[in-house]
């Protein structure tokens, strides 16, 4: 190894810091919430919901499991959705955009893969109806 070789601590940086930080994120969250509303299976959920205060969490939470140097501090997940009956179904197809709005943004497999695992975790805490399917 020579000292032009730049490459040479790939794993100092977090996935956060990889993307771009939190404007990246921020361009992802945004058009997360553009996806899950433009889909009829999920938008009614959102009536009368603030928009800028729940990106404002979601961009903490998704900054936070990203590894960067944000604490989400909203409520727990078992409390934010209790009573709304999502069901597996809807928490896969909220999952699927946001992996969708993550792939649009440039972010390398790895890190989507890494970070969809970490939202997948929330399933037991989001979901009140278990999907139908085995
Ligand atoms: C995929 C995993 C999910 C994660 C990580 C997640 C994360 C979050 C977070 C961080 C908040 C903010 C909590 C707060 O403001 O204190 C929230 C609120 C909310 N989530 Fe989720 N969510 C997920 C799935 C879903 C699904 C599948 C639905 C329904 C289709 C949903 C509907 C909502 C609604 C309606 C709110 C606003 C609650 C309110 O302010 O009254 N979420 N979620």
């Amino acid at each position: 190894m020579t000292s032009l070789d730049v490459h040479s601590e790939p794993e100092a940086q977090s996935d956060y810091a990889a993307v771009g930080g939190g404007a990246a994120v921020s361009v992802v969250v945004n058009r997360f919430y553009e996806l899950v509303l433009a889909d009829d299976s999920l938008a009614h959920h959102f009536d009368g919901v603030e928009m800028a205060r729940l990106k404002r969490h979601q961009v903490a939470l998704v900054s936070q499991v990203m590894g960067g140097p944000v604490a989400y501090e909203g409520r727990d997940l078992r409390t934010a959705h209790e009573g709304k009956g999502i069901t597996g179904e809807q928490f896969g197809a909220v999952a699927g955009h946001l992996i969708a709005a993550l792939a649009e943004a440039g972010v390398p497999a790895e890190i989507i893969d890494r970070t969809v695992a970490a939202v997948a975790a929330t399933q037991p805490d989001v979901v009140e109806v278990p999907s139908t399917e085995a």
